[in-house]
């Protein structure tokens, strides 16, 4: 039976870090750190992925500002709010929530967030230093998928690291992180042939689909290491995984489950990325 990875368990003592620091910068009489979140629209879905960001923020103590536009926001609008973020001192991290409403282009805005207060690393400029192994803001999911196989003790570096998904957001810098640390990394997608025969090589298997229950035991490795990313609704409106857990707990040696997986490791980054900004902007 596979060792379950809680990424809720995982939050609460990296947060609990968190909460020292901020008691310590509170302390200090400095400037609180502060991120602001761009909800547009009324998805119910990314209003309550942005609740649960705005929660996470007060329970460590940083401050947050959530910035709720309607569902008819033009493009220029938009981006007029976000050049003020970026002009405002008093604002580390900026994430505009998505996906945008119809109509709106997402790329065009993330490009305008300035990349010193890109906590989702989703800018270009964050994108390339990734690439390039420089320093910069890297995407919270990712960011939370290789803190979660530190905490099983697995260490990529030689190891067959299989990722279903290539994403911007998800599947192509989490497939980079791992190449970074030294994995032999293959990255799979709607056209790949064999699926489950290539991913049964993995030491490390990444699912990101966003196809609940795909990855039966069929697609896993004995001993594997399975971190599931995926975030679905089943008809009962319940949330489940890409990874049947039934069917693969007891094949894999470490598995993440969801929902308490990693959905909590990626809010946990983005205050850790949030932090980060702000030492930056103090010229810590
Ligand atoms: N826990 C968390 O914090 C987060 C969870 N998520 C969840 O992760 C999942 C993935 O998100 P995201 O990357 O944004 O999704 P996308 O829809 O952007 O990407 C899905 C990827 O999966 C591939 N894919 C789709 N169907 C299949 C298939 N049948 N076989 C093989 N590959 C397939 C696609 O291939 P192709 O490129 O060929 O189309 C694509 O690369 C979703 O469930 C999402 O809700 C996302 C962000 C954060
Ligand atoms: N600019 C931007 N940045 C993002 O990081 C971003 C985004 N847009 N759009 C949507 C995705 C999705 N995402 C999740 C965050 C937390 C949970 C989470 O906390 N999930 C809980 C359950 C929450 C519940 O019960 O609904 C869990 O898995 O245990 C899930 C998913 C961030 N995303």
């Amino acid at each position: 039976m596979a060792q379950v990875i809680y990424g809720s368990e995982v939050s609460k003592d990296i947060r609990a870090q968190l909460s020292e620091q901020m008691e310590a910068l509170r302390g200090a009489g400095a400037r609180m750190p502060k991120l602001a979140v761009i909800l547009v629209g009324n998805n119910p879905a990314s209003l309550s992925y942005v609740t649960g960001k705005e929660k996470a923020c007060a329970q460590v103590g940083m401050e947050s500002e959530l910035i709720r536009l309607p569902e008819a926001t033009t493009q220029d609008e938009l981006m007029a709010v976000v050049r003020r973020l970026n002009e405002d001192p008093a604002v580390d991290g900026i994430l505009c929530q998505l996906p945008l409403p119809r109509g709106l282009d997402s790329a065009q805005v993330i490009r305008e967030i300035r990349p010193d207060k890109d906590v989702d690393g989703f800018h270009p400029i964050n994108v390339g230093k990734l690439y390039l192994k420089e320093d910069g803001f890297v995407p919270c999911t990712p960011l939370g998928c290789m803190e979660l196989l530190h905490r099983m003790g697995v260490n990529p570096s030689g190891k067959r690291a299989v990722v279903l998904g290539r994403s911007n957001l998800v599947g192509a810098p989490v497939a980079r992180l791992l190449l970074n640390e030294n994995a032999t990394v293959t990255i799979c997608h709607s056209k790949t042939e064999n699926l489950p025969q290539v991913c049964a090589e993995a030491d490390i298997l990444i699912a990101a689909v966003g196809r609940a229950k795909m990855v039966t035991a069929e697609y896993v490795k004995e001993g594997a290491a399975v971190i599931d990313v995926g975030i679905n609704r089943n008809e009962q409106g319940k949330l489940v995984g890409d990874v049947d857990f039934a069917s693969v707990e007891p094949k894999a040696g470490f598995i993440t489950p969801v929902p308490k997986g990693v959905g909590p490791m990626t809010i946990t980054m983005l205050l850790k990325n949030t932090l980060k900004a702000y030492r930056q902007h103090e010229g810590e």
